[in-house]
């Protein structure tokens, strides 16, 4: 499989290549050449595989022969050590829940992966690596997690000041060792910024060797098709149809699954549920893209203005609004809608919703309603993160009935490390050169 830049359909390169540089040198995406299909007797009976074959199933076309088998299989088998259950909330309702990884986030699949992915690329290579994230809450803390002590590379961590919570903040500047926090005071679209702009300087690259740990790049973004496949597995024997809500941000997550769609998954319908801040449902409405600043909200993760991954989206449609409409609604929520939803879960289906889970619930139950689905329609929202990690802002009812899970109780005492620098591109490149 190749990989083309999506500001430059001419610029292609190897996986290899796609994931050791994260971004291509025009700043574009990168994009796979071709999209592969599941052959239908691996759908037809997808309840039969186990967990690694299925995701083996799908990702190797993207990796080709550039990874060995025995290789893939094991970084697929480190990655996936933890389970995905589907849990019934109410009626045909369920939440998918990503967030019984280390770092209790989705991203926790995406960190690993690349981390193995990039482990072996440069197994052989003595230059030292900077893997450089921006994070609105959760990519940092699984990045820093999945790449702690990998020899040969070090992580870099840019996040906004004061707007991620107690606990993403202690999973981020704690671990140290190869792992460094910067505390940026601006937003995250302002740290996507500065981490993108370093990705296309040429003095900056000359200096050391950067990669990306953002889904921008392919092996953090495509191993998040593996979600839609575990679900379907455990739905297909119960529904004909699936529609999945996606609580997003950056929107890669959900891309992923548009991509497990457009290889022959049958999911009947995506949607993509945001906060307020809410680019991509005007964009549905109107048409026009037009990013403003982020608004800081409970559920931070999503503070996301400009989200990278949308141009997949479009590529994955041809560009065209009326073709990714047919697939794709997308809805905004705010605090109070957020904040209402997670006490109302609780209480009539002692469910402890997170504030990204109450923005997808919300959209799952919006969408449900407006196109009047029967039960033969499982609808499943995704648990992107463990509600412990936002225990700080959840509505004062809740907080007491939040169970911290004994993975994270020890992070609370650990000091914060980090460095403080201002909303400015040179004060990155400096302390990088500098450091
Ligand atoms: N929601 C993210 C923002 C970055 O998204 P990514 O998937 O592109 O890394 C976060 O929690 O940091």
């Amino acid at each position: 499989m190749k990989y083309f830049s999506l500001q430059n359909k001419q610029h292609i390169v190897s996986f290899e290549d796609a994931v050791v540089q994260g971004l291509a040198p025009d700043k574009g995406l990168y994009f796979p050449e071709r999209i592969p299909a599941f052959e239908k007797d691996f759908l037809d009976n997808i309840e039969k595989h186990n967990d690694l074959d299925i995701a083996y199933t799908a990702i190797r076309s993207f990796v080709g022969d550039e990874i060995p088998e025995a290789t893939l299989r094991q970084i697929i088998a480190d990655t996936l050590s933890f389970p995905f259950p589907v849990q019934k909330v109410a009626g045909d309702i369920y939440a998918l829940e990503l967030f019984h990884g280390p770092t209790l986030a989705f991203k926790d699949v995406g960190a690993r992966f690349m981390a193995g992915c990039l482990g072996y690329f440069r197994r052989n290579d003595t230059r030292p690596v900077t893997v450089l994230v921006a994070t609105s809450g959760d990519t940092g803390g699984a990045v820093a997690h999945g790449f702690y002590n990998v020899p040969g590379v070090r992580v870099v961590i840019l996040y906004p000041s004061g707007k991620v919570s107690t606990l993403q903040e202690k999973q981020l500047t704690t671990l140290n060792g190869n792992i460094t926090a910067l505390e940026i005071a601006g937003t995250f679209d302002d740290c996507q910024r500065m981490v993108k702009t370093a990705f296309l300087d040429a003095e900056l690259q000359a200096h050391c060797l950067l990669t990306s740990a953002n889904s921008i790049n392919v092996a953090r973004w495509l191993p998040q098709m593996f979600y839609y496949l575990l679900a379907w597995k455990q739905l297909k024997t119960s529904y004909p149809n699936v529609v999945f809500s996606v609580p997003s941000g950056n929107f890669g997550n959900i891309c992923a699954g548009m991509m497990a769609a457009a290889m022959g998954l049958p999911v009947t319908h995506f949607v993509a549920s945001t906060n307020v801040n809410d680019t991509v449902p005007r964009f549905m409405q109107t048409g026009q893209y037009t990013p403003g600043q982020a608004t800081p909200t409970l559920s931070n993760a999503m503070d996301v203005a400009d989200p990278s991954n949308f141009v997949r989206i479009l590529e994955l449609f041809s560009n065209s609004l009326p073709a990714l409409k047919e697939k794709l609604t997308s809805i905004s929520f705010d605090d109070k809608a957020t904040a209402a939803t997670m006490e109302q879960v609780w209480k009539e289906h002692q469910y402890m919703l997170d504030p990204h889970g109450a923005v997808g619930y919300l959209g799952l139950q919006q969408y449900l309603q407006q196109t009047g689905a029967g039960n033969d329609t499982a609808g499943v929202f995704l648990e992107t993160a463990h509600p412990v990690k936002f225990a700080d802002t959840a509505p004062a009812s809740l907080q007491d009935k939040i169970v911290t899970p004994e993975r994270v109780q020890s992070l609370y005492a650990l000091e914060k490390k980090a460095v403080q620098l201002p909303n400015d591109y040179k004060a990155l490149k400096d302390w990088l050169t500098a450091n």
